[in-house]
């Protein structure tokens, strides 16, 4: 029988780092994954494709373009799934190459076919054709993900009724489509189809969306997804999905039902640690499928640790490369920093985007931290001149006494790829001197951290006359109380 160091179970983002760290500590380490499926849901269903459809959907429609050349800016006026898939595809195999040569470089063993545990040291394997091979462990990390969650009352067809999976299998663009769930995969698509030209209507149960993020922020995203054709029915649930010969019917917890083309059903996740039988282990899985872990990302198994989406939020490919590579180092005794969970990026690739790291408003009001609000609107910048995004935002939050930066939320082109400059300001401790004083490449949209920094400056300098000089106090000739 096999014997590794580690067995890493699940190829996604996070078992690929737990695996490859392993390897370059020098154990023997093991992956296994199911057939079609290296690489996990990031790459085969989730983040590569949806984000590589993203592009393709704002190259062929001329979206980004159109308010620079018209509305006819278009590359194709009918967009077809083949135009759209050909793209996708392309980079899905080449991602899963590249995982398959660096798995292979780093002489990690690899097992094809499903993973079960039949003991706290020891699974079986058994791959498409029934045959059952048995690997042991001296450790384990569990990296097998979650899937999309379908209940009974909704009827799944893969064609018109379709959940996160299915959806990249479409074979039409829909004339029209419910989104049930505002969360992140709901928004996300709902935005891309809407592009399209889809007539999408979403339903939220809650009575708001992503209510992670910055107020202003999602109220823009809402503003110009409701300009693209969409509406939103929040604080309605869905019932049961129904599908008829000429298309669907959703129908609502209140009695309204709404018809529609296609329905994507993006209502959460569900952990798929059921078919890995870990009782067998020793472990209890939630109601939700997932597994609970400590700081150091271990089980209730002294040996046996869990990383990625199957120990819940925030669900991120980024956050799970991280905790497959601190989990082996646990493991293995290799020192890590501290996680500062407040340095964590969040990118949500809706058309348009939206980022941020640290804390919203509503966190630090409701924390009592004294915050001051920096903002620079695209529309200030030469830079969102040149490119013709208009609405676009950066907003810094900065401690009103400290002056460090607390939060960074930015909106609109290049917003996920923009917060990294604030990140590392975070990350150092910077205050918002150092984004005051820098000079950045002109014309940029990262120059939009100085306006912002600016911004919060002058109106932390106009508190400041008030609070020694008072509103209509003792001002000096000319001098505004207010920035
Ligand atoms: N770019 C990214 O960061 C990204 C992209 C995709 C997915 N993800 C992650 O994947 C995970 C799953 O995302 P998700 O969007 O599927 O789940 P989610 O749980 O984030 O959102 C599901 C939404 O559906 C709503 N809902 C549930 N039942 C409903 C009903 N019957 N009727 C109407 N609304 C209902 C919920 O209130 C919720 O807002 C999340 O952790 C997310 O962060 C992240």
């Amino acid at each position: 029988m096999d014997h590794f160091d580690v067995v890493v179970i699940g190829s996604g983002p996070a078992g690929q780092k737990a695996a490859i760290a392993a390897a370059k500590l020098g154990k023997r380490a093991a992956i296994v994954e199911r057939k079609h499926m290296m690489g996990g849901v990031c790459i085969n269903t989730g983040t590569i494709p949806s984000k590589t459809l993203r592009e393709a959907v704002l190259y062929l429609t001329g979206l980004n373009q159109r308010e620079l050349y018209g509305d006819s800016y278009r590359l194709k006026s009918d967009i077809t799934v083949t135009d759209l898939a050909a793209r996708t595809n392309h980079v899905v195999s080449r991602e899963i190459d590249v995982i398959r040569h660096q798995l292979a470089r780093n002489s990690v063993m690899m097992f094809v076919g499903s993973a079960r545990f039949v003991g706290p040291n020891e699974i079986t394997v058994e791959d498409a054709t029934g045959d059952l091979k048995h690997v042991r462990g001296d450790y384990f990390v569990v990296a097998v993900g979650t899937r999309p969650a379908r209940p009974p009352s909704v009827d799944f067809d893969s064609e018109t009724v379709v959940d996160s999976d299915q959806i990249l299998g479409l074979d039409r663009v829909p004339s029209s489509m419910v989104v049930v769930g505002a969360g992140v995969i709901g928004i996300e698509y709902a935005s891309m189809f809407a592009a399209l030209g889809s007539k999408v209507t979403v339903i939220e149960k809650r009575p708001t969306m992503l209510d992670f993020c910055d107020r202003e922020i999602v109220e823009s995203l809402q503003y110009q997804l409701r300009d693209r054709g969409v509406t939103f029915r929040f604080g309605e649930s869905v019932k049961t999905v129904e599908r008829h010969p000429s298309g669907t019917l959703t129908i609502l917890e209140s009695g309204k039902v709404i018809p529609a083309d296609t329905v994507l059903y993006s209502a959460g996740r569900q952990g798929v640690s059921d078919e890995l039988d870990v009782e067998a282990a020793g472990l209890t899985a939630d109601s939700r499928g997932r597994l609970k872990v400590d700081e150091n990302y271990r089980t209730e198994v002294e040996h046996i640790y869990a990383v990625g989406d199957i120990i819940g939020f925030p669900a991120l490919a980024a956050t799970s490369m991280e905790q497959g590579r601190r989990a082996t180092y646990h493991a293995f005794g290799e020192p890590v920093g501290v996680v500062n969970d407040d340095l964590q990026p969040i990118g949500i690739y809706a058309i348009p985007e939206l980022s941020f790291v640290g804390r919203t408003e509503d966190q630090l009001t409701a924390a009592n931290v004294p915050f001051e609000v920096g903002v620079a609107r695209y529309r200030e910048l030469a830079r969102g001149a040149i490119i013709g995004d208009s609405y676009g935002l950066l907003k810094l939050l900065v401690h009103a006494e400290e002056r460090t930066l607390l939060g960074v939320h930015a909106f609109g082109s290049n917003a996920a790829e923009l917060v990294h400059i604030g990140q590392t300001v975070m990350g150092l401790g910077g205050t918002i001197d150092y984004l005051v004083d820098a000079v950045f490449n002109y014309p940029t949209l990262a120059e939009g951290y100085k306006v912002a920094a600016l911004d919060a400056v002058n109106k932390m300098r106009a508190i400041e006359r008030v609070r020694t000089k008072g509103l209509t106090g003792d001002l000096d000739a000319g001098e505004s109380p207010l920035p």
